[in-house]
């Protein structure tokens, strides 16, 4: 099957490796250790908020009624009957003629119907039972009605919701101590190629250090799931194939990266003929990372990105992030795609797509995307400053300075473009 390969998009390329995948189980955590994970279900409001009639300012609690043609020239005298202060219950009730003195965010006594803050009202001396209140009121003003802002019941968070801090505002505000969350996904990870050598090793001729296997744990652990690094691969199939079966038994899919191509000793590759193994596709319409293949063994998936570091940083991208936020049921599993200006002209030609990493500027209100010329895909450098892949479409040209190029933004833009 090496030689043989069907050809097809991303889309198709994403849609196949999202056919039955099913949520992950749901499981319930601490509110302190729910950060950045995805709800399980829909999270509804347990009381009414606020939960009672409070005041929005420290003044006084009045009935409207008794400021009527008050002004600060003839202000309107109230007894104060009592003082309360957030936290407290009102003993008292306001009755016609009286005032109680408010805090904000303390509850409303009975009997007002309104608040005026202190700097509308002025009281004979600091002793003094009397306040004079200098401003007419209508029923209602300066009031924070119990359930105005959400009623109990209704749905406050939805479930697939990546859990930020708004929303650990919502889930601390209902009471939630423990909170339903989808179990993250444990994504095991396997590097081929005995040219590979540990970070920590010394370099020797002919080796080079093994630079995806790290960065893709990364990728894995923002996104939601527990990397769970394996160890060497065999390149050859029989030893491969047993090894790769063993990391399946204890993770949830399996992620590969290198010897996806024609080479000799590409084994994943040669795994794609294996009767009981099988393929997804192994070959996309991108340039880099084209040989990228899914396979599915003993009823996982197997995600086998390629070697080169561009190739094996973009097919993660494309493809392994969308099926970790798949299992984590989260709402959003494709980058959205936005447009923007190419700022300068990249004519490479190129069969396919190529996905050029590249920075995001704004510009009078325009968005302009300029590409990383070191765009070879084993190189790696330059990863760490990509905000984004700006899609340049396949065929002779490529594309000029100032077209729309379609754009997926995978870091939050810095917005400028020196290094
Ligand atoms: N005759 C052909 N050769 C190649 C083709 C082709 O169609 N015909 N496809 C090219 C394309 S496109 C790509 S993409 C690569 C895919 O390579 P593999 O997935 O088979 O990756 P490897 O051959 O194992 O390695 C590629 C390259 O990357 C280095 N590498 C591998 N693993 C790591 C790692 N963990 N960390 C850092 N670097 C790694 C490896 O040493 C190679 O230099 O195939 C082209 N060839
Ligand atoms: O598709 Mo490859 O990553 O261009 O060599
Ligand atoms: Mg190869």
């Amino acid at each position: 099957m090496r030689f043989q390969r069907q050809t097809i998009s991303v889309e198709e390329a994403v849609g196949r490796l999202l056919t039955d995948l099913g949520r992950l189980e749901e499981e319930q955590v601490d509110i302190y250790e729910s950060y950045g994970r995805i709800l399980a279900r829909d999270i509804t409001a347990t009381s009414d908020l606020p939960p009672f009639d409070r005041s929005p300012l420290d003044g006084f609690a009045v009935r409207a009624e008794d400021t009527a043609g008050a002004t600060v020239e003839q202000p309107v005298p109230l007894q104060v009957v009592e003082t309360i202060a957030a936290g407290d219950v009102p003993a008292k009730e306001v009755t016609p003629g009286t005032a109680s003195r408010i805090m904000t965010g303390a509850m409303l006594p009975p009997g007002a119907n309104a608040v005026i803050m202190f700097e509308q009202t002025e009281q004979p001396g600091e002793m003094s039972r009397e306040v004079r209140i200098k401003r007419q009121l209508a029923p209602g003003e300066n009031l924070s009605r119990q359930g105005e802002e959400m009623q109990q019941g209704s749905v406050v968070a939805k479930a697939g919701e990546r859990i930020n801090a708004g929303t650990l505002a919502i889930l601390a505000t209902f009471g939630y101590a423990r909170v339903p969350v989808v179990r993250k996904p444990r994504v095991g990870l396997l590097s081929t190629g005995t040219e590979l050598l540990e970070v920590d090793e010394p370099l020797v001729p002919g080796k080079i250090r093994n630079s995806n296997a790290i960065m893709l744990s990364a990728m894995i652990a923002e996104t939601g799931g527990i990397p769970v690094l394996f160890e060497g691969l065999p390149d050859e199939l029989p030893l491969a194939k047993k090894r790769i079966g063993e990391c399946l038994e204890q993770v949830d899919l399996l992620v590969t990266s290198g010897g996806v191509s024609v080479g000799d000793y590409d084994v994943m590759a040669y795994l794609t003929d294996e009767p009981d193994v099988s393929l997804l596709f192994n070959r996309v319409a991108i340039r880099p990372g084209s040989p990228t293949t899914a396979l599915l063994y003993q009823n996982k998936l197997i995600c086998a990105l390629s070697g080169n570091p561009g190739a094996c940083f973009l097919g993660a991208h494309l493809f392994l992030l969308p099926v970790l936020r798949s299992l984590l049921g989260e709402g959003k599993v494709q980058t959205k795609r936005i447009k923007a200006f190419l700022g300068e002209t990249y004519d490479k030609p190129c069969p396919y797509p190529r996905y050029l990493r590249g920075k995001l500027t704004e510009e009078k209100g325009s968005l302009y995307v300029w590409p990383d010329w070191n765009d070879k895909a084993g190189n790696l450098c330059t990863m760490s400053k990509s905000e984004c892949f700006a899609i340049i479409p396949p065929g002779g040209r490529g594309k000029l300075a100032g077209e729309v190029v379609e754009v997926i933004c995978h870091v939050m833009p810095g917005w400028s473009r020196e290094e």
